[in-house]
């Protein structure tokens, strides 16, 4: 695992995006699709506002690009605001060249879960795999809808939101508990181990102590993410404030590869 400490939340933006556009430029250069696996929220925002910056500039094109989204809410129409169907063409995929048929987000709205969870599975392997899923995480160590508890097995599914979830996205509905959906079908924490890398996002003292769960403590079902222990390429990029929880032996340690990580993302 790598741990990447970036000075404030735009630092982490600026690293994730490149590391995304190095892949995909590196995969294209090779005529291959690249495959990523893709989150919503509010931490993902900064990378997909520097990848915008990225193709407007000209130095990536996302036309050998296929996505996958990690989750989305039971029951809110697609075009609500804040489906994930929307937040995803609101903040990303409009501003860029990628092909809509290459993009995929699981439908909250079809009367039959269970089949629309198991293709979309059959969907990412019929794409080759994932080659990198990113993730953010909810102040409880959850990835995707992966609420504490899940099984660790999990594949795409229905879920049902525990409290603290709900109680953390009604900002996103003026507020209002009775307005936040309850249930969502989303990829389970061994889709998300099934990808070749997985980089996950966390900004926030908030997110202090999911952090420390996640890499200083033993694997739990209770803290989804802390899964990522077992995976063979797993990168998490924090800010400062996220990593205060953690030992300063570890911050140490992992400050003094910085030089070496940053190569990473030279382009
Ligand atoms: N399902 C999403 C997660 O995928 C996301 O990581 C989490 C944190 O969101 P934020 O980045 O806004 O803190 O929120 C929701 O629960």
């Amino acid at each position: 695992m790598k741990l990447i400490i970036e000075e404030n939340a735009d630092c982490v933006a600026d690293f994730a995006a490149r590391y995304v556009a190095r892949k995909i430029a590196e995969a294209t250069d090779r005529d291959k699709f690249f495959v990523l696996g893709l989150p919503t929220g509010s931490t993902p925002l900064g990378m997909y506002k520097r990848l915008i910056e990225f193709y407007n500039s000209g130095v990536i094109s996302f036309r050998k690009v296929k996505t996958f989204n990690m989750d989305e809410y039971v029951g809110l129409p697609r075009d609500h605001p804040e489906s994930y169907h929307s937040f995803m063409f609101d903040n990303f995929f409009r501003h860029i060249d990628i092909d809509p048929k290459n993009v995929h987000i699981l439908d909250g709205n079809t009367s039959n879960h269970e089949k629309e969870c198991a293709e979309y599975e059959a969907k990412i392997l019929e794409a080759g795999g994932i080659d990198l899923f990113i993730g953010g995480i909810g102040p409880d160590g959850h990835i995707a809808f992966n609420e504490p508890g899940s099984s660790l097995a999990s594949r795409t599914r229905i879920k049902t939101l525990n409290e603290d979830t709900i109680q953390a996205n009604a900002r996103f509905f003026g507020g209002d508990l009775s307005k936040v959906p309850t249930q969502a079908l989303t990829v389970g924490v061994q889709t998300v181990m099934d990808a070749r890398e997985v980089m996950i996002l966390i900004t926030g003292s908030h997110k202090a102590l999911a952090l420390h769960q996640a890499i200083e403590c033993g694997i739990s079902h209770m803290c989804t993410v802390s899964a990522m222990q077992m995976h063979k390429c797993a990168t998490f990029v924090a800010d400062e404030d996220a990593t205060l929880e953690l030992k300063v032996k570890t911050v140490k340690y992992f400050k003094g590869l910085m030089a070496l990580h940053r190569k990473l993302v030279e382009f």
